[in-house]
């Protein structure tokens, strides 16, 4: 068990000079924040390493949270950035993964807190530049006992969260610590906060092949920008890493993936949300439009001993 962190006041004092702002960090044994010294913020829960909020400098909500989501560790929290690990729904062909839940164990795991840092960025001049680190971990030790006999492989997980004043940056580290080769499958289901989803625009998808899974899984080619007018579940494999949404023709996010070459956009709209239980209020769906990176059209094939890394930046601009 790695140590907790203690809490340090927001301000350090260093004899002879003037104190400097600090990140601040806290933790309950269930969930880690971190409150940047200019008012940013992010909280990550343990179980399933979901981060469930996100804040700009004057304390505006960047995610969506279902008000009915399980924060108790009983349910994938419905809201903020679930991790999706080995598998991306179900996979009930694939022999390795095809016996596990929907979206795999990695979202309803408790993960270990490794540790936070803060660092500023070179050339910076202090509080206005610095990043929080909070890491997080999870391998075969920590799983319950039905999902390791559903996926018996000796794994390592490290999940990093950064967070500046412009963006949040989160990142996964797959290592195969096996001695067979094991397959996998990443996505970080980003669930953003939109003020009305009839004003919204995704671009950076324009000419991308994509997985239509309302529509029997037929493969199509994106014609123009994306817009939402009815429940949208498409796996997207765009030729550049970053895409952008706009808002009443205002630029509102970019999320730019590294090394991760798909994008879920996934809406529920009505019917959908009124058939979850932990999705509330409903007509959320106004309010939310997930656009999730990750590595699910194919399989990360990782052989003993090796490492695959994917992670995603999403900038806010208000
Ligand atoms: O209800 P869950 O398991 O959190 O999944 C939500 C959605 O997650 C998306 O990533 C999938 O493409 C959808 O098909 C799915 O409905």
């Amino acid at each position: 068990m790695v140590g907790r962190p203690n809490r340090p006041s927001a301000l350090s004092a260093t004899p002879g000079l003037a104190p400097q702002p600090q990140v601040t960090f806290s933790d309950d044994n269930s969930r880690v924040s971190a409150v940047l010294p200019t008012g940013e913020s992010v909280t990550v829960l343990l179980y399933g390493a979901t981060v469930t909020s996100w804040t700009d400098a004057t304390g505006a909500e960047k995610l969506w949270l279902s008000s009915a989501a399980h924060l108790d560790g009983t349910k994938a929290v419905r809201g903020g950035i679930p991790l999706v690990f080995p598998v991306f729904g179900t996979a009930p062909d694939h022999a390795q993964t095809g016996k596990l839940p929907q979206h795999g164990f990695a979202r309803t795991s408790r993960w270990e807190f490794l540790g936070k840092s803060t660092s500023e960025s070179a050339g910076g001049s202090g509080a206005a530049d610095l990043t929080a680190k909070l890491d997080f971990g999870l391998s075969a030790a920590g799983l319950d006992e039905a999902a390791r006999k559903l996926w018996p492989f000796a794994f390592n997980l490290i999940y990093s969260v950064n967070l500046n004043r412009e963006s949040l940056t989160t990142s996964l580290v797959v290592t195969n610590d096996d001695d067979k080769a094991f397959d996998c499958q990443v996505l970080m289901h980003t669930y953003l906060r939109v003020k009305d989803i009839s004003n919204v625009e995704v671009l950076g998808l324009e000419s991308a092949e994509y997985v239509d899974k309302v529509d029997g899984a037929k493969t199509k080619t994106q014609a123009a920008a994306v817009t939402i007018t009815g429940e949208t579940d498409r796996v997207y494999t765009p030729a550049g890493e970053a895409v952008t949404v706009v808002e009443g023709g205002k630029k509102t996010y970019s999320v730019t993936r590294d090394n991760l070459s798909n994008v879920v956009v996934w809406n529920p709209w009505t019917d959908k949300a009124a058939g979850m239980g932990d999705f509330e209020p409903k007509d959320g769906y106004k309010n939310m439009l997930c656009i999730e990176p990750g590595s699910v059209s194919g399989w990360q094939s990782l052989e003993p001993g090796d490492a695959y890394e994917g992670a995603q930046t999403i900038t806010y601009y208000s």
